[in-house]
């Protein structure tokens, strides 16, 4: 469904984006993780056709992204970053003119409007102005649009950002929902969890490169040990520990077994076990998401 193959994009002599090569297949929900300016949105931005490309070639269902921009933009919705609905308009208005303008009848865009509307718990407040709605709402009127659209490709960058935690749980559920009618669905995030529990496959991009493209549970399993032991404060050390890594007050020990309870409060102030998870995959390769790559 989406195919790039050598995709690189220069910005002067700068490259946002390079050598990036991966296919993914339909009904697939692809997360791409990586640490602020790693490249996401200036690869949605290409998918998207927003954006050309200075390199290589990408294809979204079959169609290439410079060559046939115009197909592509029929098949796919978007969710851009930081994307805002358009303020004078009602929830209502705003997802049935986005379904009218796609070409649906009148009568299937009224539909399907209520029936996103209402899955986004926004039908109450659908003849308000969206200028008068929270910004989490109005987060939540532009992916009930592409909700409404049914489209074979759908892109959400850092959807989530800034939503509480039911309005994020409403955009999980919407993300399952694409997937089962078959949309495939790309989706940037800076929530590793978020990744793990909705991602099929997850691209890891740093400094504009591909770090890897994997299922989150097979990246997981290139974590060292089995557990992590994250102590808070001053430390006397885990002597068996696979790895190390320290963030800010916090050190985490990669371990085979978990120690012993007595061996536990020695260690520091505040001590957790917990298994290893796909943050520690983040941590352990491209450092902190949410800090600029150098
Ligand atoms: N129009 C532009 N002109 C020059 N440089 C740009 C432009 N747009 C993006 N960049 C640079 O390209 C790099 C990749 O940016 P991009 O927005 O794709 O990163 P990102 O992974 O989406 O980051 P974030 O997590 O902060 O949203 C960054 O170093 C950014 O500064």
């Amino acid at each position: 469904m989406i195919a790039c193959e050598n995709l690189g994009r220069r910005y002067g002599e700068f490259w946002a984006l390079r050598g990036v090569t991966f296919e993914v297949g339909r009904g697939v929900v692809l997360g791409v993780l990586g640490p602020n300016g790693a490249g996401k949105t200036t690869l949605v931005r290409i998918l998207t056709t927003e954006l050309m490309p200075s390199e290589g070639r990408a294809s979204v269902a079959g169609f290439d992204v410079v060559g046939e921009a115009e197909k592509i933009r029929r098949v796919v919705a978007a969710v851009p970053q930081e994307s805002r609905p358009i303020d004078f308009l009602t929830p209502y208005e705003f997802v049935l003119s986005y379904l009218l303008l796609r070409g649906l009848s009148l009568r299937e865009a009224r539909r399907r409007a209520r029936e996103a509307l209402e899955e986004f718990g926004l039908w109450e407040v659908r003849d308000r102005e969206v200028d008068t709605l929270s910004g989490g709402m109005k987060r939540r009127v532009l992916i009930a649009a592409v909700f409404a659209a049914d489209a074979d490709v759908v892109f959400l960058d850092e959807p989530t950002t800034g939503l509480d935690v039911y309005s994020r749980r409403l955009v999980w559920n919407s993300v399952a929902e694409m997937k089962r009618r078959g949309s495939t669905v790309v989706l940037t995030t800076h929530y590793v969890e978020e990744a793990a529990a909705l991602s099929d496959v997850v691209l890891v991009l740093s400094g504009g490169r591909v770090v890897d493209l994997a299922p989150p549970e097979r990246l997981v399993e290139k974590v060292p040990g089995r557990y992590v032991v994250e102590v808070y404060g001053a430390d006397g050390g885990v002597a068996e520990a696979k790895s190390v890594v320290d963030i800010g007050g916090r050190r985490l020990y990669y371990v085979d077994s978990a120690p012993a309870s007595a061996e536990l409060t020695k260690l520091g102030t505040r001590v957790v076990v917990r298994q290893k998870s796909l943050e520690d995959y983040v941590l352990l390769t491209v450092g902190e998401l949410g800090h600029e790559d150098s």
